[in-house]
Protein backbone atom coordinates (compact mmCIF):
# COMPACT_ATOMS: atom_id res chain seq x y z
CA UNK A 1 0.00 0.00 0.00
CA UNK A 2 1.42 3.65 -0.67
CA UNK A 3 2.24 5.71 1.81
CA UNK A 4 0.17 9.06 1.77
CA UNK A 5 2.43 11.88 1.03
CA UNK A 6 3.44 13.59 4.07
CA UNK A 7 2.24 17.33 4.88
CA UNK A 8 4.08 20.25 6.22
CA UNK A 9 1.59 20.89 8.56
CA UNK A 10 1.60 17.40 10.26
CA UNK A 11 5.62 17.22 10.03
CA UNK A 12 7.34 20.49 10.25
CA UNK A 13 5.34 23.17 11.72
CA UNK A 14 6.51 26.80 12.18
CA UNK A 15 2.83 28.19 14.42
CA UNK A 16 1.29 25.51 16.09
CA UNK A 17 -2.01 26.79 18.19
CA UNK A 18 -3.52 24.82 20.64
CA UNK A 19 -6.35 24.74 22.56
CA UNK A 20 -7.21 28.85 22.04
CA UNK A 21 -10.08 29.78 23.71
CA UNK A 22 -11.08 33.58 23.67
CA UNK A 23 -14.02 34.88 25.36
CA UNK A 24 -15.27 38.66 25.03
CA UNK A 25 -17.88 38.39 27.95
CA UNK A 26 -20.41 35.76 27.52
CA UNK A 27 -19.43 35.43 24.24
CA UNK A 28 -17.34 32.73 22.90
CA UNK A 29 -15.30 33.80 19.58
CA UNK A 30 -13.03 31.32 19.57
CA UNK A 31 -13.48 27.46 21.23
CA UNK A 32 -10.47 25.24 22.04
CA UNK A 33 -9.11 25.37 18.47
CA UNK A 34 -6.23 23.38 17.63
CA UNK A 35 -4.31 23.63 14.38
CA UNK A 36 -1.10 23.82 12.07
CA UNK A 37 0.93 26.00 10.03
CA UNK A 38 3.46 23.74 7.54
CA UNK A 39 6.31 25.88 7.44
CA UNK A 40 6.32 27.08 4.37
CA UNK A 41 3.45 26.65 3.43
CA UNK A 42 0.48 29.09 2.28
CA UNK A 43 -2.63 28.14 5.06
CA UNK A 44 -6.07 29.92 4.76
CA UNK A 45 -8.35 30.18 7.78
CA UNK A 46 -11.87 30.11 6.22
CA UNK A 47 -15.51 30.12 7.57
CA UNK A 48 -18.30 32.24 7.44
CA UNK A 49 -18.72 35.70 8.83
CA UNK A 50 -18.23 35.99 12.73
CA UNK A 51 -16.86 32.46 12.55
CA UNK A 52 -13.95 33.49 14.99
CA UNK A 53 -11.13 33.95 12.27
CA UNK A 54 -9.79 37.82 12.77
CA UNK A 55 -10.12 36.85 16.44
CA UNK A 56 -7.45 34.08 16.07
CA UNK A 57 -5.36 36.43 13.80
CA UNK A 58 -5.59 39.26 16.75
CA UNK A 59 -4.41 36.31 19.31
CA UNK A 60 -1.35 35.27 16.95
CA UNK A 61 -0.26 38.32 16.31
CA UNK A 62 -0.80 39.75 20.38
CA UNK A 63 -3.86 42.24 19.53
CA UNK A 64 -6.04 40.27 21.85
CA UNK A 65 -4.41 37.75 24.94
CA UNK A 66 -5.98 34.57 24.83
CA UNK A 67 -8.40 33.95 27.52
CA UNK A 68 -6.65 29.83 27.25
CA UNK A 69 -4.41 28.41 25.34
CA UNK A 70 -1.10 28.23 23.50
CA UNK A 71 0.46 29.44 20.70
CA UNK A 72 4.21 28.41 19.64
CA UNK A 73 5.82 29.53 17.03
CA UNK A 74 9.22 28.06 16.09
CA UNK A 75 12.34 29.51 13.73
CA UNK A 76 13.89 26.02 13.81
CA UNK A 77 13.16 23.31 11.68
CA UNK A 78 11.11 19.85 13.75
CA UNK A 79 8.68 19.93 16.47
CA UNK A 80 10.94 20.70 19.04
CA UNK A 81 8.56 19.31 21.88
CA UNK A 82 10.80 19.09 24.96
CA UNK A 83 12.11 22.66 24.30
CA UNK A 84 8.66 24.33 24.19
CA UNK A 85 7.38 22.37 27.03
CA UNK A 86 10.53 23.44 29.01
CA UNK A 87 10.05 26.68 27.91
CA UNK A 88 6.17 26.78 29.03
CA UNK A 89 7.25 25.37 32.50
CA UNK A 90 9.82 28.38 33.09
CA UNK A 91 7.46 31.48 32.70
CA UNK A 92 9.10 32.94 29.65
CA UNK A 93 8.61 34.47 26.46
CA UNK A 94 10.80 32.87 24.17
CA UNK A 95 14.89 30.70 24.71
CA UNK A 96 18.12 32.07 23.40
CA UNK A 97 18.56 29.23 21.24
CA UNK A 98 20.36 31.39 17.65
CA UNK A 99 18.49 30.40 14.81
CA UNK A 100 16.60 27.73 16.32
CA UNK A 101 14.42 29.65 18.58
CA UNK A 102 11.10 29.42 19.76
CA UNK A 103 8.12 31.73 21.20
CA UNK A 104 5.18 31.11 22.76
CA UNK A 105 3.68 34.24 21.67
CA UNK A 106 0.33 34.55 23.73
CA UNK A 107 2.79 35.64 26.25
CA UNK A 108 4.52 38.18 24.04
CA UNK A 109 3.01 41.59 23.49
CA UNK A 110 2.05 42.91 19.72
CA UNK A 111 5.72 44.41 19.20
CA UNK A 112 8.12 41.75 20.51
CA UNK A 113 5.69 39.72 18.47
CA UNK A 114 6.66 41.53 15.05
CA UNK A 115 10.29 42.32 16.27
CA UNK A 116 11.59 39.05 17.80
CA UNK A 117 9.02 36.15 16.32
CA UNK A 118 9.14 37.42 13.02
CA UNK A 119 5.28 37.02 12.19
CA UNK A 120 4.05 40.39 10.04
CA UNK A 121 0.86 40.84 9.32
CA UNK A 122 -2.12 43.23 7.00
CA UNK A 123 -5.09 44.43 8.34
CA UNK A 124 -8.96 44.17 6.67
CA UNK A 125 -8.70 47.78 6.53
CA UNK A 126 -5.51 48.81 4.84
CA UNK A 127 -3.22 50.81 7.23
CA UNK A 128 -0.86 52.82 5.58
CA UNK A 129 0.67 56.55 6.14
CA UNK A 130 -1.08 57.65 3.74
CA UNK A 131 0.72 61.09 3.17
CA UNK A 132 4.22 59.09 2.91
CA UNK A 133 5.34 57.89 -0.04
CA UNK A 134 5.33 54.11 -1.00
CA UNK A 135 9.57 53.78 -0.73
CA UNK A 136 8.80 55.51 2.60
CA UNK A 137 6.64 52.92 3.68
CA UNK A 138 9.00 50.70 3.66
CA UNK A 139 11.70 52.63 5.26
CA UNK A 140 9.63 52.41 8.24
CA UNK A 141 9.45 49.05 8.67
CA UNK A 142 13.05 48.68 8.66
CA UNK A 143 13.01 51.29 11.41
CA UNK A 144 14.01 48.54 14.17
CA UNK A 145 17.94 47.93 11.93
CA UNK A 146 17.93 51.50 10.53
CA UNK A 147 17.66 52.42 14.65
CA UNK A 148 20.37 49.92 15.89
CA UNK A 149 22.84 50.98 13.29
CA UNK A 150 22.86 54.34 14.06
CA UNK A 151 23.52 53.56 17.60
CA UNK A 152 20.29 54.98 18.65
CA UNK A 153 20.50 58.38 16.62
CA UNK A 154 23.59 59.21 17.49
CA UNK A 155 25.16 57.81 13.85
CA UNK A 156 22.27 58.58 11.76
CA UNK A 157 23.04 62.37 12.87
CA UNK A 158 26.15 62.14 12.21
CA UNK A 159 25.87 59.96 9.13
CA UNK A 160 28.35 57.26 10.33
CA UNK A 161 29.96 54.81 7.82
CA UNK A 162 27.71 52.09 9.14
CA UNK A 163 24.19 54.17 9.43
CA UNK A 164 24.94 55.08 5.25
CA UNK A 165 25.44 51.46 5.04
CA UNK A 166 22.24 50.55 7.01
CA UNK A 167 20.13 53.26 4.69
CA UNK A 168 21.77 52.02 1.82
CA UNK A 169 20.51 48.25 2.16
CA UNK A 170 17.14 49.49 3.33
CA UNK A 171 16.54 51.04 0.41
CA UNK A 172 17.64 48.64 -2.26
CA UNK A 173 15.79 46.25 0.23
CA UNK A 174 11.94 48.69 -0.05
CA UNK A 175 12.87 48.67 -4.24
CA UNK A 176 13.30 44.81 -4.65
CA UNK A 177 9.57 44.72 -2.68
CA UNK A 178 8.31 47.97 -5.00
CA UNK A 179 9.91 46.35 -8.30
CA UNK A 180 8.18 42.45 -6.93
CA UNK A 181 4.69 44.32 -6.18
CA UNK A 182 4.82 46.17 -9.32
CA UNK A 183 4.84 49.53 -7.88
CA UNK A 184 8.61 50.51 -8.51
CA UNK A 185 6.96 53.64 -10.82
CA UNK A 186 4.91 54.73 -8.31
CA UNK A 187 7.61 54.76 -5.25
CA UNK A 188 7.40 58.57 -5.03
CA UNK A 189 4.17 58.82 -4.28
CA UNK A 190 2.14 59.37 -1.30
CA UNK A 191 0.75 55.67 -0.76
CA UNK A 192 -3.35 57.75 -0.30
CA UNK A 193 -3.15 58.22 -3.90
CA UNK A 194 -2.50 54.71 -5.11
CA UNK A 195 -5.30 52.42 -6.73
CA UNK A 196 -6.72 50.64 -3.93
CA UNK A 197 -5.19 47.21 -5.67
CA UNK A 198 -2.02 48.69 -5.47
CA UNK A 199 -2.44 49.82 -1.74
CA UNK A 200 -3.13 46.07 -1.42
CA UNK A 201 0.37 45.21 -2.29
CA UNK A 202 2.39 47.67 -0.94
CA UNK A 203 0.98 46.43 2.29
CA UNK A 204 2.07 43.33 1.82
CA UNK A 205 5.44 44.61 0.59
CA UNK A 206 5.82 46.49 3.74
CA UNK A 207 5.32 43.46 5.70
CA UNK A 208 7.77 41.65 3.89
CA UNK A 209 10.69 44.63 4.39
CA UNK A 210 10.21 43.37 8.30
CA UNK A 211 11.56 39.36 6.97
CA UNK A 212 9.00 37.71 8.84
CA UNK A 213 8.88 34.39 9.14
CA UNK A 214 5.64 34.06 8.96
CA UNK A 215 2.84 36.63 7.38
CA UNK A 216 -0.72 36.71 8.51
CA UNK A 217 -2.89 38.37 5.62
CA UNK A 218 -6.43 39.42 6.62
CA UNK A 219 -8.53 39.25 3.72
CA UNK A 220 -5.64 40.35 0.86
CA UNK A 221 -8.46 40.29 -2.03
CA UNK A 222 -11.31 42.12 -0.95
CA UNK A 223 -12.28 44.81 -2.97
CA UNK A 224 -9.54 43.17 -5.85
CA UNK A 225 -10.86 43.06 -9.39
CA UNK A 226 -9.88 39.33 -10.97
CA UNK A 227 -6.92 40.97 -12.72
CA UNK A 228 -5.80 41.73 -9.64
CA UNK A 229 -6.67 38.61 -7.84
CA UNK A 230 -4.40 36.82 -10.23
CA UNK A 231 -1.64 38.77 -9.72
CA UNK A 232 -2.11 38.50 -5.86
CA UNK A 233 -1.83 35.20 -5.97
CA UNK A 234 1.48 34.96 -8.34
CA UNK A 235 3.05 37.87 -5.84
CA UNK A 236 1.75 35.28 -2.96
CA UNK A 237 3.23 31.93 -4.84
CA UNK A 238 6.79 34.17 -5.35
CA UNK A 239 6.95 34.90 -1.78
CA UNK A 240 6.62 31.79 -0.69
CA UNK A 241 8.75 30.20 -3.34
CA UNK A 242 11.84 32.27 -3.84
CA UNK A 243 11.79 33.35 0.28
CA UNK A 244 10.26 30.60 2.10
CA UNK A 245 8.08 32.72 3.89
CA UNK A 246 5.06 30.61 5.37
CA UNK A 247 1.47 32.52 4.93
CA UNK A 248 -1.62 32.09 6.71
CA UNK A 249 -4.28 33.95 5.52
CA UNK A 250 -8.30 34.51 5.68
CA UNK A 251 -9.71 34.89 2.67
CA UNK A 252 -13.78 35.01 1.13
CA UNK A 253 -12.96 34.98 -2.03
CA UNK A 254 -12.50 31.07 -2.37
CA UNK A 255 -11.24 31.34 -6.00
CA UNK A 256 -7.95 32.66 -4.49
CA UNK A 257 -8.36 30.45 -1.21
CA UNK A 258 -8.60 27.22 -3.38
CA UNK A 259 -5.85 28.15 -6.23
CA UNK A 260 -3.30 28.95 -3.69
CA UNK A 261 -3.64 27.33 -0.40
CA UNK A 262 -2.00 24.22 0.58
CA UNK A 263 -3.89 23.64 4.00
CA UNK A 264 -6.99 24.89 4.17
CA UNK A 265 -8.28 25.36 8.67
CA UNK A 266 -12.34 26.07 8.74
CA UNK A 267 -13.75 27.58 11.14
CA UNK A 268 -17.72 28.04 12.18
CA UNK A 269 -18.81 29.41 15.03
CA UNK A 270 -15.19 29.62 17.05
CA UNK A 271 -14.96 26.34 16.39
CA UNK A 272 -12.72 23.88 13.72
CA UNK A 273 -15.43 21.92 11.27
CA UNK A 274 -12.73 20.67 8.77
CA UNK A 275 -8.94 20.73 8.57
CA UNK A 276 -7.03 19.49 5.42
CA UNK A 277 -5.64 19.62 1.65
CA UNK A 278 -8.22 22.42 -0.59
CA UNK A 279 -10.01 19.44 -1.85
CA UNK A 280 -10.72 17.29 0.78
CA UNK A 281 -12.21 21.01 2.87
CA UNK A 282 -14.23 21.75 -0.61
CA UNK A 283 -15.89 18.38 -0.52
CA UNK A 284 -16.71 17.76 3.17
CA UNK A 285 -20.11 18.19 3.62
CA UNK A 286 -19.51 20.00 7.28
CA UNK A 287 -18.13 23.10 5.04
CA UNK A 288 -20.81 23.06 2.48
CA UNK A 289 -23.61 23.20 5.29
CA UNK A 290 -22.00 25.69 7.47
CA UNK A 291 -21.49 28.05 4.04
CA UNK A 292 -25.27 26.94 3.40
CA UNK A 293 -26.94 27.66 6.43
CA UNK A 294 -28.24 24.21 6.48
CA UNK A 295 -27.99 21.37 8.60
CA UNK A 296 -25.30 18.49 7.43
CA UNK A 297 -27.90 16.50 6.60
CA UNK A 298 -29.60 18.56 4.53
CA UNK A 299 -27.10 18.67 2.33
CA UNK A 300 -28.56 16.35 -0.21
CA UNK A 301 -31.87 17.55 0.20
CA UNK A 302 -30.22 20.72 -1.00
CA UNK A 303 -28.42 19.33 -4.14
CA UNK A 304 -31.74 17.44 -5.43
CA UNK A 305 -33.82 20.73 -4.75
CA UNK A 306 -31.43 22.60 -6.55
CA UNK A 307 -30.97 19.86 -8.99
CA UNK A 308 -26.72 20.82 -8.58
CA UNK A 309 -23.73 19.04 -6.68
CA UNK A 310 -23.13 21.81 -3.80
CA UNK A 311 -20.02 19.76 -2.62
CA UNK A 312 -18.46 20.91 -6.30
CA UNK A 313 -20.23 24.57 -5.59
CA UNK A 314 -19.39 25.39 -2.12
CA UNK A 315 -16.74 27.53 -3.68
CA UNK A 316 -19.06 29.71 -5.94
CA UNK A 317 -20.44 32.57 -4.21
CA UNK A 318 -17.15 34.60 -4.49
CA UNK A 319 -16.26 32.64 -7.65
CA UNK A 320 -19.40 33.71 -9.96
CA UNK A 321 -17.78 37.49 -9.52
CA UNK A 322 -14.73 35.84 -10.63
CA UNK A 323 -16.30 34.22 -13.91
CA UNK A 324 -16.60 31.05 -12.17
CA UNK A 325 -12.60 30.12 -11.62
CA UNK A 326 -11.91 28.32 -8.87
N1 LIG B 1 -13.41 42.96 20.60
C1 LIG B 1 -14.55 42.25 20.60
N2 LIG B 1 -15.47 42.39 21.56
C2 LIG B 1 -16.62 41.66 21.57
N3 LIG B 1 -16.92 40.75 20.62
C3 LIG B 1 -16.04 40.56 19.63
C4 LIG B 1 -14.81 41.29 19.55
N4 LIG B 1 -14.12 40.89 18.45
C5 LIG B 1 -14.89 39.94 17.86
N5 LIG B 1 -16.04 39.76 18.57
C6 LIG B 1 -17.11 38.80 18.25
O1 LIG B 1 -16.51 37.53 18.08
C7 LIG B 1 -17.14 36.81 17.03
C8 LIG B 1 -16.11 36.45 15.98
O2 LIG B 1 -15.73 37.63 15.31
P1 LIG B 1 -14.55 37.68 14.24
O3 LIG B 1 -14.40 39.09 13.80
O4 LIG B 1 -13.35 37.01 14.80
O5 LIG B 1 -15.15 36.77 13.08
P2 LIG B 1 -14.66 36.62 11.56
O6 LIG B 1 -14.75 35.18 11.26
O7 LIG B 1 -13.35 37.29 11.38
O8 LIG B 1 -15.81 37.40 10.80
P3 LIG B 1 -15.77 38.21 9.38
O9 LIG B 1 -15.55 37.19 8.34
O10 LIG B 1 -17.12 38.82 9.32
O11 LIG B 1 -14.66 39.22 9.47
C9 LIG B 1 -18.25 37.71 16.51
O12 LIG B 1 -19.44 37.34 17.15
C10 LIG B 1 -17.81 39.10 16.93
O13 LIG B 1 -18.91 39.95 17.11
Amino acid sequence: MKTPPAHNWDNNVVLSVEHLTMRFGGLVAVNDLSFNVGRGDITALIGPNGAGKTTVFNCVTGFYKPTEGRIVMRHGEGFQSDKIEALTRTGRQFNDDGDNRVFLLERMPDFEISKRAKVARTFQNIRLFGGMTALENLLVAQHNPLMIASMMTIGGIFNLPGYQKARSEAIDFAAYWLEKTGLIERADDPAADLPYGDQRRLEIARAMCTRPHLLCLDEPAAGLNPRESTELNNLLQYIRKEHGTSILLIEHDMGVVMEISDHVVVLDYGQKISDGSADTVKNDPKVISAYLGVDEDEVAAVEEEIDMPVRHAANTPADTDKGGQS
